[in-house]
């Protein structure tokens, strides 16, 4: 059995882990952090990861950027596995992900579904052919209007999958509201839109002459990222320091 703490344990992504785990003989959550104690859950909860004493092999993390650096710490002090979800990090914290990572497991994906891991590897083949080909890539996101970071982790994960696949040729444009002037053909533009309760949504286009390449994903629940969270935690107990990302769960 494989304990787990979770971070972020009163939020929407906290519930939704908490729910699966209650129904995984594999897994189960030992404690839960959060600031918000507005929730009654079946395991302790501290409003700070420093005042945590339970035991655990690992941490699920779906927080806020702001709480990152305290649970890399821990992790580090604890050499605890963690499994990193919350997107929206600062260059600075990513530079921190990599450290913490010579020092314990660190599992780091802006996106834990299945389709959206899939659809990675499918756009680098996209990419290598429809890159040189000159069409042009715009991205567009759209998720429910509670979320804080823009554009999202995914969207970002997307485009790097998509520039590794080209060289690291191209740069991101986030807003072309201040630019008058016409694309550069090696950038890839990134929209996001904030709405209602829409889970989420990634688009990617790819743009020639007189034809449209469009590939989508859409997360009906947020289940779909609770499932790869759970089983990337049981991945990653026991693991020895490094950086691992759903790749290492995932065999496709
Ligand atoms: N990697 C993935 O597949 C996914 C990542 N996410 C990311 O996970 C994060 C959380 O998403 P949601 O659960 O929808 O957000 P949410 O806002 O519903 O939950 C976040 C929870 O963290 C708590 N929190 C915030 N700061 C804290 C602190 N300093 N100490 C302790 N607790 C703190 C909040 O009180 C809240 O209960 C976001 O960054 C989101 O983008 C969300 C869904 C999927
Ligand atoms: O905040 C969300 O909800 C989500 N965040 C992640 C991101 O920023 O990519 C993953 C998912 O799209 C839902």
């Amino acid at each position: 059995m494989v304990r787990a703490i979770m971070h972020g344990c009163n939020g929407k992504m906290g519930q939704v882990i908490s729910g699966l785990a209650k129904a995984d003989e594999q897994i189960e959550i030992v404690a839960g952090i959060d600031r918000y104690m507005g929730i009654t859950n079946d395991y302790p909860v501290f409003d700070s990861i420093e005042k945590c004493d339970v035991e655990a092999d690992v941490v699920i993390d779906f927080s806020n950027a702001a709480a990152v650096d305290a649970l890399l710490k821990y992790c580090v002090e604890k050499a605890l596995p963690v499994v990193l979800c919350t997107t929206g990090l600062s260059e600075e914290q990513l530079a921190k992900v990599e450290e913490a990572a010579g020092k314990t497991a660190v599992l780091k994906s802006a996106n834990m579904s299945l389709g959206i891991n899939l659809l990675m590897k499918l756009l680098q083949d996209a990419a290598k052919v429809l890159g040189p080909a000159g069409y042009d890539i715009e991205l567009v996101e759209k998720h429910h209007n509670q979320k804080v970071d823009a554009p999202s982790g995914t969207a970002l994960a997307l485009a790097d999958s998509i520039n590794e696949a080209l060289d690291q040729e191209y740069t991101y444009v986030y807003d072309r509201s201040q630019v008058r002037q016409k694309r550069d053909q090696k950038e890839i533009g990134i929209s996001a839109v904030r709405g209602g309760t829409i889970v989420g949504d990634h688009e990617v286009i790819f743009a020639g002459v007189d034809e449209v390449i469009e590939f989508k994903h859409t997360a009906y629940s947020k289940s779909v990222f609770g499932k790869g969270a759970v089983e990337a935690a049981k991945f990653l107990a026991g693991k020895p320091a490094g950086r691992y990302d759903m790749s290492d769960v995932i065999h496709f």
